[in-house]
């Protein structure tokens, strides 16, 4: 078995050199590069694979680890499927992620039009801090006509190809195949419950945030079915509605705790940010960034060429090569999801000596949760103080509530959306939705879970869901809705031992080793044992829980009660009033 890892171990290094620089720098050479490599990447998956068909008695193997390893490898994906529909579901992959990442639009500005604007920083920039409703409504259609509306076509085809490989792997459909790893039969139940959990407190949240919106854009701003328009919550997607703190604010005067303007004004920069973090992990007792790590990484938007700006972290899968890829602002957000990517390299860091197909998380979920889970702490005003972030701090009601409401602002809103992005591909994978209404299905889930609507009619012709990144990219999403919960469960795990005494919100787990080690532990395995096993290593309990994030937004939930006493909360919604009947 150890010479099969060695052989995956190179395969895998291959692949990922050939994404890497292909992703560094974007050329027609490195792109066809990658086409090759990535055939030759799935050849040789399959040929392994044809191997282990052989010994298919694997289930009889005493040993577990080997039996484990064996079926994680009895499932090859899409690779499964003949050459020549190989082929073209690669490059079906590759022309939706080339029409997403060189979509540029074309923008009224001051008189004249402005083209050429592309999603990173131009259009998310305008998304994030205009408050001219007319110019967010161009912004938000026209990126949609740029990026979404092609891919369409190609998403029927990606769709098809898709379900093929699943029936080649001994599923039905492409979603079995998607959640295969998660190796939870009731997942889909799973999801459904902690929605049912969280979604009172979200509709709440909504009614709040309705309010201060319709205050300040005016009511004839806002549609009556209750519903927020998309282009107005400062996000692209609005899925996370961190940029209108300003409008939602409890306390407005009172000290912000975007530290941007600090960060700025003590000449942060990309590197610095990377190195604040990294102190933050090996002050838990966690592994330093490598050398290869701080030398290679790609953490500022080069000039001289194209890259993938797509915030992203890299396993080279040789123990030794771990990388992060960046285009980094100094900005509060990027300090947030630098965590993030270190996050994931941590992970790899810590189970760099499992066989190779144990080198992922215990579940995807927990991969995406690491980096969450310590910006939880840094993020404390408590803590931002200590790193000379926020000055004069004193803790008090006011500054408790502006920190949860711009917590929740970023966890809260997420939640509807991290699910829907998957109930809709799940839906049109498995044949529950008709492929001649997927964007009506996709506003069907906009309107029915996350309470927005479209500021301009839809149709057929739209492919809305396309104009997000993980679909012409193919990258699973459900792992986040799962982490906005875990993280919350790993946290207040992890406070128990460092900080028992504090309330959750204002817990900060820098320093405390014993919580380090028991992280570090959980990390270390990877995904060499199922994953409730490895949930109550780190929790004490095996299943998922939306507790103690609800337990975390605690006070919010109280200051929000007062201050909707006169709201209807929830929205009713047509999704035909949205959508043009062709
Ligand atoms: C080689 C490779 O691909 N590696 C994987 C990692 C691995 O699989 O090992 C990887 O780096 N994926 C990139 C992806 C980037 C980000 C993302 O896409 N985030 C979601 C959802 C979200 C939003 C807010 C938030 O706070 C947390 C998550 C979005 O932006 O919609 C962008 C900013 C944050 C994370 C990531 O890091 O997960
Ligand atoms: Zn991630």
């Amino acid at each position: 078995m150890n010479k099969l890892n060695d052989v995956l171990e190179k395969l895998n290094t291959a692949q990922v050199n050939a994404s890497w620089i292909f992703n560094t720098n974007i050329t027609n050479y490195n792109e066809e590069q990658l086409l090759k490599e990535t055939s030759k990447y799935n050849k040789e998956q399959k040929a392994i694979w044809q191997e282990i068909q052989k010994f298919s008695n694997y289930k009889q193997y005493q040993d577990p680890a080997l039996r484990r390893q064996l079926e994680k490898l009895s499932v090859l994906g899409i690779a499964a499927l003949d050459s020549n529909e190989s082929q073209k579901f690669i490059n079906i992959s590759t022309e939706m992620e080339r029409i997403y990442s060189s979509a540029s639009v074309c923008l009224p500005r001051n008189g004249s039009l402005k083209c050429g604007l592309e999603l990173e920083p131009d259009l998310s920039n305008i998304m994030a801090t205009s408050r001219d409703y007319n110019l967010l409504r161009e912004t938000w259609l026209r990126w949609r006509d740029s990026a979404g509306r092609p891919i369409r076509n190609l998403y029927l085809e990606y769709i098809r190809l898709g379900n093929k490989a699943a029936i080649k792997n001994g599923f039905k459909t492409l979603d079995d195949l998607w959640l295969f790893p998660w190796e939870t039969p009731d997942f889909k139940q799973q999801i459904e419950q902690l929605w049912q959990e969280v979604m009172p407190y979200y509709q709440k949240f909504h009614a709040y945030v309705r309010m201060k919106l319709r205050k300040f854009y005016g009511a004839e701003r806002m549609p009556n079915d209750g519903t927020i328009p998309a282009h107005i919550l400062g996000n692209m997607w609005a899925q996370s509605w961190t940029n209108i703190f300003d409008v939602v604010a409890p306390y407005p005067g009172k000290k912000s705790l975007d530290v941007s303007e600090t960060m700025r004004a003590q000449n942060y920069t990309a590197l610095r940010m990377v190195q604040l973090s990294d102190k933050f992990f090996t002050d838990l007792g966690l592994i330093p960034m490598p050398g290869p790590f701080w030398r290679e990484s790609m953490i500022n938007k080069p000039t001289d060429r194209k890259v993938v700006c797509h915030a992203s972290a890299w396993d080279f899968y040789n123990r030794k090569d771990f990388r992060i890829k960046m285009c980094t602002n100094v900005n509060m957000e990027d300090l947030i999801t630098v965590h993030h990517e270190m996050g994931h390299i941590q992970y790899y860091l810590q189970y760099k000596n499992q066989p190779v197909t144990f080198r992922e998380g215990a579940n995807p979920g927990f991969h995406e949760a690491i980096g969450d889970l310590l910006a939880l702490s840094v993020s404390t005003p408590k803590h931002l103080s200590k790193i000379n972030l926020l000055s004069d701090y004193e803790e008090d009601h006011e500054l408790t509530l502006n920190h949860q409401m711009q917590m929740a602002l970023q966890k809260v809103s997420f939640l509807p959306f991290g699910y829907l992005m998957d109930a809709w591909r799940w839906d049109l994978f498995s044949g529950k939705a008709s492929k001649n209404e997927m964007n009506r299905h996709w506003w069907m889930y906009r309107l029915k879970l996350q309470g927005v609507s479209p500021p301009v009619k839809r149709n057929e012709t739209d492919f809305d869901a396309g104009a997000k990144f993980h679909v012409p990219a193919s990258v699973e999403y459900i792992r986040y809705f799962v982490s906005f919960i875990i993280q919350f469960q790993f946290h207040k795990s992890l406070c128990d031992i460092a900080q028992p005494n504090v309330p959750l919100h204002q817990c900060d787990i820098d320093g405390n080793q014993e919580a380090g080690q028991r992280l570090a532990k959980a990390l270390a395995l990877g995904s060499s044992q199922e994953w409730p096993k490895t949930m109550e290593m780190m929790t004490g309990s095996r299943n998922m829980s939306a507790k103690p994030l609800i337990e975390y937004f605690n006070p919010l939930w109280k200051y929000i009660d007062e201050q909707i006493k006169n709201e209807n909360v929830g929205w009713n919604f047509n999704v035909n009033q949205y959508m043009e009947n062709n």
